[in-house]
């Protein structure tokens, strides 16, 4: 089971890595760091089991996290109309995404980072995602609000990309942030 010391923390090159494709079909190996990655995100939402491990509660989860340069991400959160998103995609790509762009209101955070940093993420408002999933099928999603924002964060950690890269220093006219 993974836990915080298995998280990579900002500094580590593994970071600022652009995460190599997974070759198809992928590995018995690549699909259960995927599947343990899922469950550190189930684990760390369980009030006891993060409370005895001492788990970060996240959201979303992505392979350079782990010291693990592939192209693979986690997602296990509810969106605002507390619908239940739960994912391991691999090799996934945004397709397409809206022009109007939207941020968390109150900035965003990492796993891998110890620190608040402040100031507002621009991300699409939506986006079109490509990718293979766990169970082996090949998808074409589309998402917006909460989980957009989550899927555009670990699609960044794939391309080496932290959020405080993303943070505008002049109070740019960011669209309504999404009121999460
Ligand atoms: C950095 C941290 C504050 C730990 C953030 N927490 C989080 O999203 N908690 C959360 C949210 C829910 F909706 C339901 C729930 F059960 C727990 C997080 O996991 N991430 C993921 C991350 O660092 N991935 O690399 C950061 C968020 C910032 C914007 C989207 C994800
Ligand atoms: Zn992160």
């Amino acid at each position: 089971m993974i836990t915080m010391d298995r998280i990579v923390r900002e500094g580590h090159p593994v970071l600022r890595e652009v995460a190599k494709e997974v070759a198809l079909p992928p590995s018995n190996e690549d699909l259960a760091v995927l599947k343990e990655m899922h469950e550190y995100l189930t684990n760390s939402q369980d009030q006891a089991i993060a409370e005895k491990y001492d788990l970060r509660p996240g959201s979303g989860l992505a392979a350079p996290q782990i010291g693990v340069a592939k192209r693979m991400f986690a997602i296990h959160t509810t969106d605002e109309k507390d619908q239940l998103h739960s994912y391991g995609f691999i090799n996934p790509k945004i397709v397409s995404h809206s022009v109007e762009e939207t941020s968390l209101e109150n900035g965003e955070g990492c796993l891998s980072v110890d620190r608040p940093v402040e100031g507002l993420v621009p991300r699409h408002a939506r986006i079109t995602l490509d990718a293979h999933t766990l169970d082996g099928e090949h998808i074409r999603m589309r998402f917006r609000g909460y989980i957009a924002i989550v899927i555009q964060h670990e699609m960044d950690h794939l391309n080496g990309i932290m959020f405080y890269d993303r943070i505008e220093e002049y109070d740019g006219p960011h669209k309504r942030p999404l009121p999460i």
